[in-house]
C-alpha cells in the first residue's frame, strides 16, 4: 500500500501528514504505529490524516494518532501544520480554515508573517471532563485553581490518597479537546521529566491517560515548558500542553495574557480570555516522499 506523504513539524514536534482527501487512506493505529516509528518507520511524534469533512460547518475532517498508535482528539501543533498542508497541497485557498476535530470544530488562520493562529476551543478543569478520578483527593486551591495531590511514586493505586509527600506531584488538570495534568517546577532543565512524566500518563486516576506538562514560570508573561506526551513521550513541543499549562498558569494567578511559552523546539504564544484560546507559532515543510506503510516490519 503505497502512501504520498509529507513531512512537517510545529516548533520540532514533528509529523507524517497524509492527504485523505485525494486517495482513501485506510490508516489503523497499528499502520499509525509504523509509520512514526523512529528506526523502522519515517518517524514522526504523531501521523496526521486530512479527510473530507462529515460536517457541513466545516471544511475538512482532521484525525491525529499518536507514535503509540493511539487516536486523539487534538494536536495544537499539528493543526497550524494542517492549514499550511491543505493551502501548499491545493486542497483549498480558503482562509482561515474550519478543521473537524473529534470534539467538534477549529478555526485556523495563516497570517501574512507564515504564522498560524489557531482558536483551540474552550478548556475545562473540572476532573470529570478530562477525565480525573478525583474521589478522596483534597484540592489545594491557589487563586481560582485547584491543585490535586498525585502519588508519583511509581506505586499509586486508585483508591491511594494518602500519597508520600515526597512523592506527591501536585497538579491542575485541564481538558482542552484531550486531557493535560500541569504542575510547577523551579527549573525545567533538571525536572525529573523522564521518571515522573509516564508515571503522571499512566496515572490510574486518568482512565484515558493524560499529557503531563511541566512548567517552569519566568515572568507573568513568559514560560517555560517541557511536555511528556500521552502516547509519544516527551517532545520538543505540545501545543495542548502549552494551552493548559498557560490556562493553568492563569488560573493559579501566576501568569497574565498573552504568554510565551518557551519550548525546547521553538516560541509557542498562547492567548486565553478565560474560555477561548488562541495559539500561534512556528511551522515548517520538511520533505515530501512515498511510503510503503505494509512493507514496514516496526
Ligand atoms: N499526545 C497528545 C496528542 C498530540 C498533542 C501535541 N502534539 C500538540 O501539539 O497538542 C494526546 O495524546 O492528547
Amino acid at each position: 500500500m503505497h502512501w504520498k506523504f509529507t513531512k512537517m513539524h510545529g516548533a520540532g514536534n514533528d509529523f507524517v501528514v497524509l492527504d485523505g482527501v485525494r486517495e482513501t487512506i485506510a490508516l489503523t493505529p497499528e499502520r499509525a504505529r509504523k509509520l512514526a516509528h523512529r528506526q523502522f518507520g519515517v518517524g514522526a511524534d504523531q501521523i496526521l490524516l486530512v479527510e473530507p469533512a462529515t460536517r457541513a460547518d466545516a471544511d475538512f475532517r482532521y484525525r491525529i494518532f499518536n507514535s503509540d498508535g493511539s487516536e486523539v482528539e487534538h494536536c495544537g501543533n499539528g493543526a497550524r501544520c494542517f492549514v499550511r498542508f491543505v493551502r501548499e497541497q491545493g486542497l483549498t485557498d480558503r482562509n482561515p480554515v474550519r478543521a473537524e476535530i473529534a470534539t467538534g470544530v477549529i478555526t485556523l488562520d495563516l497570517r501574512d508573517d507564515g504564522s498560524v493562529s489557531v482558536e483551540m476551543g474552550s478548556t475545562r478543569f473540572d476532573p470529570a471532563s478530562v477525565p480525573f478520578d478525583a474521589s478522596g483527593l483534597t484540592p489545594r486551591i491557589e487563586g481560582e485553581a485547584e491543585l490535586w495531590p498525585l502519588d508519583v511514586s511509581g506505586t499509586a493505586t486508585p483508591d491511594d490518597a494518602n500519597a508520600d509527600p515526597a512523592h506527591t506531584a501536585w497538579v491542575t488538570v485541564v481538558a482542552i479537546s484531550n486531557p493535560h495534568a500541569v504542575q510547577v517546577v523551579d527549573d525545567v532543565d533538571t525536572a525529573p521529566v523522564a521518571i515522573v512524566g509516564p508515571r503522571v500518563e499512566h496515572h490510574p486516576r486518568f482512565p484515558r491517560r493524560v499529557n503531563a506538562g511541566f512548567m517552569q514560570i519566568v515572568d507573568r508573561q513568559q514560560i517555560r515548558l517541557r511536555v511528556y506526551e500521552r502516547g509519544a513521550g516527551e517532545t520538543l513541543a505540545c501545543g495542548t500542553g502549552a494551552c493548559a499549562a498557560v490556562a493553568a498558569g492563569i488560573r493559579r494567578g501566576l501568569l497574565d495574557s498573552p504568554v510565551q511559552v518557551h519550548t525546547r523546539g521553538g516560541i509557542l504564544t498562547i492567548d486565553w480570555d478565560g474560555a477561548q484560546l488562541r495559539m500561534a507559532g512556528p511551522t515548517q515543510t520538511v520533505f515530501e516522499s512515498t511510503v510503503d506503510v505494509d512493507a514496514l516490519i516496526g
